[in-house]
């Protein structure tokens, strides 16, 4: 309308009808320079840069796959994951790093241990030294920012994991006073009461007839672990919690559809039945954790405790004292609740899983294991250790070696990725911005040359003397300042669960067990984990 405007003035002042093919030309021109303006910047995107970027990796001695323009290595993955995912590996076998990152492991055996790869057009440099990997994660700076998923993260979670800057510096300052060890002290009983639930669940589906029974334990350890997130984060409102955690189930089913999709632009916008139905979950889980804040809010205005010994109480207590230095806002409280669904349920519950399935391929751990904790809490739990289960977990030595040892071997997140959003030196390679790192927790975890020659064995003993003891190539919870906020309570949950299910239950693998470990992104079991359970006298 306003070109048209301009013409008809320019032309009428000049005393002349303007001509249609003029017009035409005037309307036309904006569109054009905006198509040439899309298309140049798409050449740039899905062209020119990354063959920038490659050629400046390649000229500093990195090696790597060849660019293949917006897919990258996206069909390579693909047909390496299908192969590695159609053959199992014998049970009690640990070499799982070829069928879990087999891209990472065909990279590294082609190109070298510092090789790169292509995620869409954003080339991806793979660092297993444990020196460089400590390097990248305690830069304290931010120099190395955490690879973010825009949209398609917001809607599973939006809390402090995401952040960066001084937004993230601010939510850890206030989540990080609930997840210390004396409120985790305080939140012993609601573990107890969730894996005494479980155990008394297990006993009457096993009976007492002295015969073994199959269950799969891998969804049991995720019930588990969502009933102890939901009475840890919400207290006595824990079934509305329980009503969060299936729906964020399913968010991450329909999440894990979408992957390969994330590097088509705009993709998590259109309006497809997954898209919509992830964005109807989203609202849902808002809504009941807005409800549920705006509860425990009255109650504080209103001069009483917003629950002080769940994850929301001591968030909203941390967040209050925080207020006057700005605090969280109601959405950013609703994103880190979503988190601790997110990051301390699955990561869990697989470390849980992992753990029960060892026990059962090396009997004689099982067997040390049962015996330090009916030492230390008796055949089954009696009052004095539920009033003071704390120490009696601190004393589960045995236990925690061959947690570490699970850890080790299968950490549940496999892989952790970091970008540079400024040129960066590592190791002696200049790395211009936009270059995505990868630390492959599990490839450095599992790597010969740091643990020795039995690195692929299940030997717990590695870890006699604690973490300390151990070499300094181990970090299933990551490292530096943004190392696992809830690493304390994942290992006094684990611990206990383990404890209980040993002190009642002799476990042995089922011969329909297909060992499978397969990332999801977690690690788990591609075929379920089933165990068969004899309870013990
Ligand atoms: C075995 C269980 C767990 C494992 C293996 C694990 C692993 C990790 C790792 C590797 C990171 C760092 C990620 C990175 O640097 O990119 C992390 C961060 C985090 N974890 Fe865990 N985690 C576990 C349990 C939990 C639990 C139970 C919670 C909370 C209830 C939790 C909450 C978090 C949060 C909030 C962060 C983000 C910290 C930040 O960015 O500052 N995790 N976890």
């Amino acid at each position: 309308m306003a070109a048209t405007s301009v013409v008809s003035l320019t032309a009428s002042s000049l005393g002349e009808a303007p001509s249609p093919w003029k017009t035409t030309q005037l309307l036309l021109l904006p569109c054009a320079l905006l198509v040439a303006w899309c298309a140049v910047h798409a050449l740039e995107w899905a062209w020119l840069r990354p063959r920038r970027l490659g050629r400046v990796l390649r000229a500093q001695g990195l090696r790597g796959t060849a660019y293949r323009p917006l897919a990258g290595d996206g069909p390579l993955s693909e047909r390496l994951v299908r192969e590695a995912r159609a053959a199992p590996l014998p049970p009690g076998c640990h070499d799982v790093v070829p069928r879990v990152l087999p891209l990472f492991h065909h990279a590294m055996k082609e190109h070298g241990k510092t090789s790169f790869t292509w995620m869409g057009p954003e080339p991806r440099v793979t660092i297993a030294d444990p020196e460089l990997v400590r390097q990248v994660l305690s830069n304290k700076f931010g120099h190395f920012e955490k690879v973010h998923f825009g949209q398609f993260q917001k809607l599973l979670h939006n809390g402090v994991s995401t952040h960066t800057g001084e937004k993230w510096a601010r939510h850890r300052r206030i989540i990080t006073p609930a997840f210390h060890l004396e409120k985790l002290k305080r939140m012993l009983p609601a573990f107890a009461a969730c894996c005494a639930d479980l155990v008394r669940r297990w006993e009457d589906l096993v009976g007492d007839d002295g015969e073994a029974r199959e269950i799969d334990v891998s969804p049991e350890m995720q019930r588990l672990t969502g009933d102890v997130i939901s009475r840890a984060a919400f207290g006595s409102s824990y079934l509305e919690g329980r009503r969060i955690f299936e729906l964020q189930g399913e968010q991450v089913r329909l999440a894990m559809k979408l992957v390969n999709k994330l590097y088509i632009p705009g993709y998590v916008y259109l309006p497809t039945r997954t898209n919509r139905r992830m964005k109807q979950i989203a609202a849902e889980i808002d809504g009941i954790l807005r409800g549920m804040i705006a509860t425990r809010e009255h109650a504080i205005r209103a001069g009483g405790a917003a629950t002080s010994d769940d994850l929301l109480g001591l968030m909203l207590e941390s967040n209050n004292k925080a207020a006057q230095l700005g605090g969280m806002s109601t959405a950013d409280i609703i994103g880190e609740c979503k988190l601790f669904y997110f990051a301390g349920m699955e990561t869990t519950s697989s470390l849980l899983t992992w753990t029960l399935l060892a026990l059962c391929a090396h009997p004689e751990w099982q067997r040390r294991a049962r015996e330090e904790v009916r030492r230390v809490f008796g055949a089954t739990n009696n009052k004095n250790t539920l009033d003071c289960p704390y120490d009696g977990l601190g004393r589960l030595k045995v236990v925690a070696m061959v947690l570490h040892e699970v850890l080790r071997l299968y950490a549940p997140l496999p892989a952790l990725h970091r970008r540079t959003y400024k040129p960066m030196e590592l190791g002696g390679v200049r790395y211009p911005a936009g270059v995505v790192l990868a630390l492959p927790v599990l490839c450095v975890h599992h790597d010969v040359d740091v643990w020795g020659p039995d690195a692929g064995e299940f030997r717990p003993e590695r870890f006699a003397d604690g973490v300390a003891g151990a070499p300094p190539a181990f970090f299933p919870f990551g490292w530096g300042p943004r190392t696992c906020v809830g690493q304390s309570f994942a290992m006094l949950e684990a611990k206990m669960g383990i404890a209980m299910i040993l002190q009642r239950f002799e476990l042995e693998l089922s011969p329909s067990y297909t060992h499978a470990p397969f990332m999801t992104p977690l690690l788990q079991p591609d075929h379920g984990a089933q165990i068969k359970l004899r309870r013990l006298p």
